[in-house]
């Protein structure tokens, strides 16, 4: 599952995505071998394999990665075919969750498209290709659906919900705003539209910005994403493609010289990965700790297939105990047993994030 990075020209898609790619460079064990030149895997941060390393005395660390997907600019026309918009149309949509940069920051040396820096009119411009990609859409399957009415009147439904979400975009709103009933967003998710897409909006402010206050720039972007539910992440592109070059200490004496707490990226990385609805299970031991990445609503076999194919077919129990608990016990397990904190778990177990797991299998 990947995340497309999109935005309007100039607004530091590219120096965020390269940042990416340098922090997932380091990332030792990625287990794929080639790689398109234009995603970039990053590895999710988890404060949590730290401590396991540490309890364990482990040889290895290995985080779960995520990728994302750099799509050049998309301008004022894309969805009609301008500026090879379909193609990044296309692009957008093979990926299942969005990262939308807008420019926060103010640099006379950096040339805005439209001349002024003005987020909201920056996330609109792009946000309207995409509902009027969305709306041809609509057209088609409305004229379709009215013609096979003739012989399934079933279908009404159907055509008064796509109906009810064409006029929804065609105010100018995105999809993923609308309030749906359970069924209807079941429905409204199978039509792939790209305003469906969950977004996170990633504020590109100035090295100034990075810390502190939100600027004004910032506080019109929250405010934008509040009416959709849509999250915001500040972050500074340059910072972070300058930071990615660095070790983790390095990294850390960096972020305290600039007053940031967290690195952006990390926040966005994290942000990414609840807006694709993952979670992480761990595994720990002498040889290494491991975070896993699982839709959430996984089950236990189907966890320890993440592993191995093999576990999953020869599934008998998981042996597990939540991160926290295991702490708790400063990770002696024979304590968590006395305690009665380890649980055995069977087949419909639903696996948490944070649980620590020891899978028992048949060959
Ligand atoms: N937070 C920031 N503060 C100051 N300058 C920045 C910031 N982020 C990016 N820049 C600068 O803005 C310029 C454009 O950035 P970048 O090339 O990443 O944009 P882009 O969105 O990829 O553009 P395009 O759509 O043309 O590929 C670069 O000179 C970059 O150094
Ligand atoms: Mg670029």
């Amino acid at each position: 599952m990947k995340l497309g990075i999109v935005g309007l020209p100039n607004v530091g898609k590219s120096t965020l995505f390269n940042a990416i790619t340098k922090a997932g460079a380091e990332a030792a064990n990625y287990p794929f071998c080639t790689i398109e030149p234009n995603v970039g895997v990053v590895t999710v941060p988890d404060e949590r394999l730290k401590v396991l390393h540490e309890m364990y005395n482990s040889k290895k660390t290995i985080y779960t990665t995520i990728e994302f997907y750099d799509i050049a600019g998309l301008v004022k026309g894309a969805s009609k075919g301008e500026g090879l918009g379909n193609k990044f149309l296309g692009h957008i949509r093979e990926v299942a969750a969005i990262v939308h940069v807008v420019r926060c920051f103010e640099d006379p040396n950096v040339v805005h498209v439209d001349g002024k820096i003005d987020p909201i009119s920056d996330i609109e411009t792009i946000n309207t290709e995409l509902i009027l990609s969305d709306m041809e859409v609509l057209e088609r399957r409305i004229q379709k659906t009215t013609k096979n009415l003739k012989g399934d009147k079933s279908l009404q439904k159907e055509l008064d919900l796509l109906n009810k979400v064409h006029a929804f975009l065609g105010e100018g709103k995105s999809a993923r705003a609308m309030e749906l009933e359970e069924d209807e967003a079941e429905f409204v998710k199978s039509l792939d539209l790209l305003s469906y897409k969950p977004v996170i909006y990633a504020a590109n402010v100035s090295e100034d910005d990075a810390a502190g206050e939100d600027n004004e720039y910032i506080r019109k972007v929250r405010e934008f994403a509040a009416t959709e539910n849509s999250d915001v992440v500040v972050v500074c592109a340059k910072i972070e493609s300058e930071m990615a070059e660095l070790d983790d200490d390095e990294k850390a004496m960096f972020l305290e010289e600039l007053g940031i707490e967290k690195s952006g990226l990390d926040k966005l990385v994290q942000a990414s990965y609840h807006l694709l609805d993952l979670i992480s299970f761990l595994t720990a031991g002498e040889p290494e700790v491991r975070a896993w990445t699982i839709k959430r609503g996984t089950k236990a076999p189907g966890a320890a297939g993440k592993i191995h194919t093999d576990f999953e077919k020869g599934f008998i129990r998981a042996e597990t105990i939540a991160y926290d608990k295991l702490v708790e016990c400063g990770g002696n397990l024979a304590t968590a047993k006395e305690k009665g904190l380890i649980r055995s778990e069977g087949k419909e177990y639903v696996v948490k994030d944070g649980d620590v797991m020891h899978f028992l299998f048949n060959v």
